[in-house]
């Protein structure tokens, strides 16, 4: 028989999660498997649907859709909504939280999740904005599970007057979740995630976009075919809209930026193609099937 008083104290007395979709869902999952987070769960959703969901989940100890009330006695409030909501659901939670308490985000891009939030910021409550990179193509409670932040990494953003004790309770929160961290600036940020999601999403959209208009316009079965290299494609094409107009619109000067050096790129690649400069094509090939292998290196390590 274990003793109960040999389980390590909860990092949290009280977490609160608002919008518990696929990434405040993986949250609980996890905090309700390990214990190590906190002691009390609470999820926060506007949509009454997906909180009747996140009863029959089981992964929160209270459910509700007041935001304020649910925030009043929390030790950390983590806003896992889409990036456009964060400074409404800030102005409404920030006023009702005790002080000390820390309020931080999932949100995937930065630079503007911070300017919609610090209006609202009070001196007594730290405020550590952080991003996990993990996800998938599905959104709302059912989509979330415990594994899903393992071996990721959450980048967090630090603002210079974060307290570095509020900075390490988030560190361990992502740590506990099965996370790698970094910290980095907002800026540096929102640049990074251009490149490495925000283009991807965007090539992906457009691509089954481009497909399916031919398949209109010439009245064929395109899409028909599509075997793995286009499946990949509409995997990331099925992520959720409202999510993806947000990230685009509020990461919009990194994003173009990132666009117009791929659509350089691009074009270096179809004059490749027109002059039949072999070595142009073969080097960027062999350097996309590099980066791929490091990947998948470091995934395993
Ligand atoms: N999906 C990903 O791959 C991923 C990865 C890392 C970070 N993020 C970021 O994390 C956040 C959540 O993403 P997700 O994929 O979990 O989204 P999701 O759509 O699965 O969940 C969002 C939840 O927020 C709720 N919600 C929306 N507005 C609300 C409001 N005003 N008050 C209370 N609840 C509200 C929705 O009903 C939903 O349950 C976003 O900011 C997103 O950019 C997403
Ligand atoms: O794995 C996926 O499907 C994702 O889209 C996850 C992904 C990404 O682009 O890597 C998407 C958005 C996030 O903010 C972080 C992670």
């Amino acid at each position: 028989m274990t003793d109960s008083s040999d389980a390590p104290t909860p990092l949290f007395d009280k977490l609160v999660v608002i919008g518990p979709g696929l990434i405040g869902a993986s949250v609980l999952h996890r905090a309700r498997r390990d214990k190590t987070i906190a002691r009390q769960l609470v999820a926060v959703d506007i949509n009454p649907a997906f909180r009747e969901r996140v009863r029959e989940l089981r992964i929160a100890d209270e459910v509700t859709g007041d935001a304020a009330a649910a925030v009043a006695d929390a030790d950390c409030v983590l806003l896992c909504v889409p990036v456009g909501a964060m400074g409404e659901v800030a102005a409404t939670v920030i006023p009702a939280m005790k002080p000390g308490a820390i309020l931080t985000d999932t949100g995937s891009t930065k630079v503007a999740v911070i300017e919609a939030i610090s209006p609202f910021l009070r001196p007594d409550i730290p405020y550590v904005p952080a991003h996990p990179m993990a996800g998938t193509e599905y959104s709302g409670p059912d989509a979330g599970f415990a594994t899903l932040f393992d071996n990721r990494w959450c980048l967090l953003t630090p603002l210079p007057d974060s307290s570095s004790e509020s900075v390490e309770t988030i560190t361990a929160l992502w740590r506990l979740c099965g996370a790698r961290t970094r910290d980095m600036t907002p800026e540096h940020h929102d640049r990074v995630c251009a490149i490495v999601s925000h283009l991807p999403h965007l090539l992906a959209f457009t691509i089954c976009g481009t497909a399916d208009d031919l398949a209109d316009e010439t009245r064929s079965e395109v899409l028909e075919f599509a075997a793995s290299g286009f499946r990949d494609f509409t995997r990331i094409a099925a992520s959720d809209p409202i999510m993806w107009r947000d990230i685009f619109l509020s990461n919009r000067e990194a994003i173009l930026e990132m666009l117009s050096r791929f659509l350089e790129d691009a074009q270096a690649m179809a004059r490749a193609i027109r002059w039949g400069d072999s070595d142009y094509i073969v080097d960027r090939i062999e350097r996309g099937r590099s980066i791929r292998r490091s990947l998948l290196e470091n995934r395993q390590a």
